[in-house]
């Protein structure tokens, strides 16, 4: 006789075969829902699509994932699938250590090879390119961790302070794209050779374009109207402007004559406030313009403090940033005041003799054929010298974050240039190296 159940008083193994029917039943309905989910989604798709054709919003979905888009569909809506173009050697191997912007460290090299998978002749899409001295990279921070980003930051120039990401050049941001201005030393084949980098190995680059100052720098497109439209040459004003060599005097008296009223911040004249001005205009026409700003106190070159300041864009003096001043319709050019002059002062940086020697004892790349096998050999630096200007640029810029700075400021600090590990620490006002040793093999794969 089978067990009976307690509460109902039904035979256990015919209560077992009822649960197992059971069990077939809510498997089958499963399926069932599962397929009309999926008729559901395909059709729900098929409406999207239909409805972004004919240009209209769709209702509100909340609840739907976005389908999949067609390519040129996806293109219109800004969503693009980037595929490498290349991948990035450097001396720099790890994030630690590598210059926050191109120009802290002139000696970092670093080499593109364009992919075959991009173009069958990658070589062909390069040329032309070696008439640039310098070329934008574009590129992905592809070591960011898990993608993370906030609407403030606190760049490590700022000490702390927080700022909009979109002020700032931080690698954090929704997208997470680098932009570099580099040097184009040459260009082999298929392989760009650049320096003035700050981007690490393994680097996915999405892009290259030439730098052409006369779009890309808006000092060049001042002095590109001087120049005239059809042959490109200095137009007579500007030649003559040019041969006037005693130019920068006469600007410097008319300032030293026309002084402004005691109090109206000027810059110094004596830095050469003719240096910056357009040399498009007949000289006359610009020394009055001179004379209007010094004595009409409409530009002022220098901090005016804020309640002194008009609201008004055209007059409205930049907190001591004015890059180039310019005169009539033209604006200013600024740049936010922590940029130049950051809370936090450059390091002296000094080797211990320790250290001097071992760095001398790495072979510079262009006698990386030399018989000394047993000594280590850099790969992207080309002497001592530089090796000792890259490691200067890298630790006088203070390459520690904000919590190393503040919470462990006695830790070691490590870092990798080229083929060598270096070590180094902080005190007041300086950074210290202590040890220039090989990079294990294997240890980074530059
Ligand atoms: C402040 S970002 C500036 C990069 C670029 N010049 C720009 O303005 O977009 C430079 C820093 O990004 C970090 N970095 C460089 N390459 C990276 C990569 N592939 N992934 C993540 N971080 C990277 C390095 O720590 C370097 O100091």
């Amino acid at each position: 006789m089978s067990p009976r159940c307690d509460c109902c008083g039904e035979h256990v193994e015919k209560l077992n075969q009822q649960i197992t029917v059971m069990r077939k039943e809510i498997k089958n309905l499963r399926q069932i829902l599962d397929g009309a989910g999926r008729a559901h989604r395909k059709h729900m798709t098929s409406i999207r699509s239909a409805v972004a054709n004919i240009g209209l919003r769709e209702p509100d979905k909340e609840q739907a994932p976005p389908p999949p888009l067609a390519a040129p569909q996806a293109l219109e809506q800004g969503n693009i699938q980037t595929v490498p173009i290349g991948y990035i050697s450097s001396c720099f191997a790890v994030k630690n250590g590598t210059p926050r912007q191109p120009t802290i460290c002139g000696p970092s090299r670093a080499e593109l090879r364009i992919q075959q998978s991009i173009f069958n002749n990658p070589e062909h899409a390069l040329v032309g390119l070696e008439q640039y001295s310098h070329v934008w990279i574009i590129f992905l921070f592809h070591k960011n961790g898990h993608l993370n980003y906030k609407a403030k930051v606190k760049p490590p120039r700022l000490n702390g302070q927080r700022v909009g990401v979109y002020s700032t050049r931080s690698p954090h941001r929704p997208n997470a794209l680098g932009l570099t201005l580099a040097r184009l030393d040459k260009i082999d084949g298929d392989t760009v050779h650049l320096s003035d980098i700050d981007m690490i190995a393994g680097t996915p680059v999405l892009d290259i374009k030439p730098y052409i100052p006369d779009y890309d720098s808006p000092h060049s497109r001042l002095d590109k109207e001087h120049c005239d439209p059809i042959t490109d040459q200095k137009t007579d004003a500007q030649s003559d402007l040019e041969s006037e060599n005693n130019y920068d005097e006469a600007l410097v008296s008319l300032l030293s004559k026309d002084k402004p009223e005691a109090g109206t911040p000027v810059r110094d004249s004596s830095q050469s406030v003719s240096a910056q001005l357009p040399l498009h205009k007949n000289i006359h026409q610009m020394l009055d313009e001179v004379r209007a700003y010094v004595t009409q106190g409409e530009l002022q070159l220098s901090c005016a403090s804020e309640d002194q300041v008009s609201d008004s864009p055209k007059t409205k003096a930049p907190e001591c940033n004015v890059d180039y001043p310019c005169y009539g319709e033209k604006a200013y050019i600024t740049i936010a005041g922590w940029i130049r002059e950051p809370p936090v002062s450059s390091l002296q940086v000094r080797f211990t003799p320790q250290a001097q020697k071992e760095l001398a004892d790495f072979i510079p790349t262009h006698l990386s054929g030399s018989s000394e096998s047993d000594r280590p050999r850099f790969r992207f630096l080309r002497s001592t010298e530089e090796a000792v200007a890259a490691i200067r640029g890298v630790l006088s810029a203070d390459p520690r974050s904000i919590h190393r700075r503040t919470r462990c400021r006695d830790r070691l600090f490590y870092f990798i240039l080229d083929s060598a590990d270096i070590t180094c620490w902080f005190g007041q006002g300086f950074a210290e190296v202590l040890q220039v040793r090989p990079v294990e093999q294997n240890a980074v794969s530059v």
